[in-house]
């Protein structure tokens, strides 16, 4: 699928989110999309599924389309199978083989035992299981993935990374965006970055050079905003491994010296130096 000259502003006169991006995205190939907060992946991602229509230019060959959004829709009046069903139907498949796609799903992604409930008394994490198995069941050329996995439990995410490159190997073009720059890494074929309305080709981060910083933490550590978003990992009790780009390590560190509370250093590595 192609964009050409592709902008987007909400309102008359709001800011330009996207500003003349031509991106050209083949068929068979995993697109990961990275940006800071606010920066424009989600609408770009919009744009790229044809949820929301660009301000300028055209989105073209695109072929059919599936979209998991960043938040599914609370209180909606279904069961999850109902609800998946109908969406089968707006993907024009028959109402059998919707519900039989829809239990497929059900039991791949592990809420068989839930299909029959509503969703509004579902967990955040099963809905978003209900998100991923409408947008996968009607196997579609295109697949756009807004932060999918969060909110899975760790086998959960595991089965949808095995769910997305099946996709790809039949044909599919998936673009995705997740906080975790080692998301199905090996298999990206291109990673592109959002920066001040222009989409750029970028090193993707998890082939940057990376630093380990692993620190004690004290009781109640205020780890929530920490430069460069780096991904934590639990190395041993009481002990919290951060995974940083080079490009975002002096201010992460500067910020764990001085701003963070009850915590200390405990050692920094460069990735690959057998830490
Ligand atoms: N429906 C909307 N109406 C008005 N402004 C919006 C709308 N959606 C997004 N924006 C604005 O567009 C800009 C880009 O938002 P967007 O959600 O695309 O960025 P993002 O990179 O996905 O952000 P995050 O990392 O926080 O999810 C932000 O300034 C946001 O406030």
């Amino acid at each position: 699928m192609h964009l050409t000259g592709v902008g987007k502003r909400y309102g008359l006169r709001g800011p330009w989110v996207l500003r003349a991006v031509d991106l050209q995205l083949p068929r068979g190939a995993l697109i990961r999309v990275e940006g800071g907060n606010g920066g424009g992946k989600s609408t770009l991602l919009r744009v790229v599924a044809g949820v929301c229509e660009p301000t300028t230019g055209s989105v073209t060959e695109r072929g059919t389309a599936a979209y998991v959004p960043e938040r599914f829709p609370p209180e909606l009046p279904f069961t999850a199978r109902r609800y998946l069903t109908h969406l089968g139907r707006l993907h024009g498949l028959t109402g059998r083989e919707s519900r039989r796609r829809a239990d497929e799903w059900a039991e791949r992604l592990g809420f068989a035992d839930k299909i029959r409930a509503p969703l509004r008394g579902l967990s955040k994490g099963t809905c978003q299981k209900v998100a991923v198995a409408q947008a996968f069941l009607a196997e579609p050329d295109l697949l756009v993935l807004d932060e999918a996995w969060t909110g899975l439990d760790q086998p959960s995410r595991d089965v949808l990374d095995g769910c997305v490159v099946e996709r790809v190997e039949a044909g599919a073009t998936v673009v995705f965006v997740d906080h975790d720059p080692r998301r199905l890494a090996d298999e990206v074929y291109e990673t592109y970055r959002v920066e001040a309305g222009a989409v750029v080709a970028a090193i993707p981060e998890a082939q940057a050079i990376r630093v380990l910083i692993d620190i004690d933490t004290g009781p109640s550590p205020e780890l929530d905003r920490l430069p460069g978003d780096p991904v934590r990992e639990q190395s041993r009790p009481g002990v919290v491994r951060l995974h940083s780009s080079t490009a975002h390590s002096d201010a992460l560190l500067r910020h764990l010296l001085t701003a963070v509370p009850g915590i200390s250093v405990r050692a920094v590595h460069r990735e690959g130096d057998g830490a």
